[in-house]
C-alpha cells in the first residue's frame, strides 16, 4: 500500500540530499564568488546550483507543477557573469547531472520562478542562510510542497547541523509529510528508510527552563524586542542564535523550545520559502507555529505571507502566554 506524496518523498528528498551535497563541495572551496542581487543579499554558485538541480528533478518527476523558488538566471544572462555562470555549470558536471548546459542549467533555474498561488506547487529556497552559508555555519536547502493552501512535505537540507542522536555525524535531512510525524537521518546514509529518526518537541510549560533561539542577523529579526520579551517571561538561558530555518530544526527535534522572528520594519513581508517547510516539521513534531498575533500562516497567499506579521514557533505549551506577552509588550503593533 502507497502512502500519501510517497513518491513526491521519495523524488523531492532525492533532489534535496544532491542539492545539499552540492552546497557542501561548494562551501569546502568557497573563496569569493558571490553576486550581489538587486536588493543587496549575496548568492552564490552553490544558491543558483541547487535550484537548478531541485527544479530539473522536479520538472522532470511532475511537469505540471510550478514552483516558487528564491532565485532566477536573470543575472546569469549577463555577459559579465558568463564565468559565474560557467562555474556553476562546472559544479553540475561534477555531480554528473545529466545534459548539463549552460542554456539548460539557466532554464532550469527559471522553472522555479512562479509567482502566484496554484493549487498544488512547490516552493524553493535552495539556500537558505546564505550568510550562514558564507560563514561556513549554519544553512538549509528548503523544499516545501503545499496543496489547497496547505503545507502536505517538507524537506530541509542542513549539511552542517549534527545528527540529533549521534553529535559527530555533521548533515542532517529533515522530512515529513502531513500526518506522518517529523524525521532526521544522515545526510550521508544511503539506506534512508532504515535510518529515519523520529523528532519531537520539548514538553516544557516553564519560561525560565526554557531556550530560545533567533537569527544571528539582527536585520533579520529584532534582538532587542526578543530581548524584552525573555525579561519579561523570565527566560534565563541565552538565546540560540543560527541562521536559516535549521532553527525550525533545533525547536523540531527539542534543542530548543521557541524560535522567535520579530519584525525589524514596518511592512516587510517573510517569503514563503523561508517557512514552508519548517513550519510543517515543527507542526508534524508537536509543535505550534502562528505569527506574532498568534495568526496561522496563510500559504494561499503568493510568494509572500501577505497576511502575517513575524513568526512564533514553540513546542506547544508555552505558546499562548508567549502571544499574549508580545502584545501587552506591544511588538505586535
Ligand atoms: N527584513 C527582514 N526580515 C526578515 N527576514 C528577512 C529580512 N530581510 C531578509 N530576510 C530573509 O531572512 C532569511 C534568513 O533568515 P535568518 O537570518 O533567520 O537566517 C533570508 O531568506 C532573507 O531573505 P533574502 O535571502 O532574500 O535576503
Ligand atoms: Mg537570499
Ligand atoms: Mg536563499
Ligand atoms: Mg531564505
Amino acid at each position: 500500500m502507497t502512502t500519501p506524496f510517497q513518491r513526491e518523498l521519495e523524488i523531492a528528498l532525492s533532489a534535496v540530499k544532491q542539492a545539499s551535497q552540492i552546497c557542501r563541495s561548494v562551501q569546502a572551496a568557497i573563496t569569493d564568488e558571490v553576486l550581489e542581487k538587486k536588493d543587496k543579499s549575496p548568492v552564490t554558485i552553490a544558491d543558483f546550483s541547487s535550484q537548478a538541480v531541485i527544479c530539473r528533478a522536479l520538472n522532470e518527476a511532475f511537469p505540471q507543477d510550478p514552483i516558487i523558488g528564491e532565485e532566477d538566471a536573470a543575472e546569469l544572462h549577463l555577459e559579465e557573469n558568463h564565468e559565474f555562470l560557467e562555474k556553476i555549470v562546472a559544479e553540475l558536471n561534477k555531480a554528473e547531472i545529466p545534459e548539463t548546459s549552460p542554456e539548460n542549467v539557466c532554464r532550469w533555474i527559471d522553472h522555479g520562478g512562479a509567482k502566484e498561488y496554484s493549487s498544488r506547487f512547490w516552493t524553493l529556497d535552495p539556500i537558505d542562510g546564505t550568510k550562514g552559508f558564507l560563514r561556513k555555519e549554519q544553512y538549509a536547502v528548503s523544499l516545501a510542497l503545499i496543496v489547497d493552501g496547505k503545507i502536505v512535505l517538507g524537506i530541509l537540507g542542513c549539511p552542517n547541523m549534527p545528527f540529533p542522536i549521534d553529535e559527530t555525524v555533521t548533515g542532517t535531512l529533515y522530512y515529513t509529510v502531513a500526518d506522518q510525524g517529523a524525521f532526521a537521518i544522515p545526510l550521508n546514509q544511503d539506506d534512508q528508510e532504515q535510518a529515519a529518526f523520529p523528532i519531537r518537541v520539548t514538553t516544557t510549560d516553564d519560561f525560565s527552563q526554557s531556550r530560545f533561539c533567533e537569527s544571528v542577523e539582527s536585520g533579520h529579526s529584532s534582538h532587542g524586542h526578543s530581548q524584552q520579551v525573555a525579561e519579561k517571561l523570565d527566560i534565563e538561558k541565552e538565546p540560540r542564535r543560527l541562521d536559516s530555518q535549521a532553527k525550525y530544526a533545533v525547536v523540531a527535534q527539542g534543542n530548543a523550545d521557541i524560535y522567535m522572528r520579530l519584525p525589524t520594519r514596518v511592512g516587510y513581508r517573510e517569503k514563503i520559502w523561508d517557512h514552508a517547510a519548517g513550519v510543517l516539521l515543527v507542526q508534524e513534531a508537536g509543535g505550534t507555529v502562528t505569527d506574532i498575533t498568534g495568526k496561522p500562516l496563510e500559504f494561499d497567499q503568493g510568494y509572500e505571507l501577505k497576511n502575517n506579521q513575524g513568526v512564533i514557533v514553540t513546542n506547544g505549551p508555552l505558546h499562548p502566554e508567549l502571544i499574549q506577552t508580545l502584545g501587552e509588550l506591544a511588538i505586535n503593533e
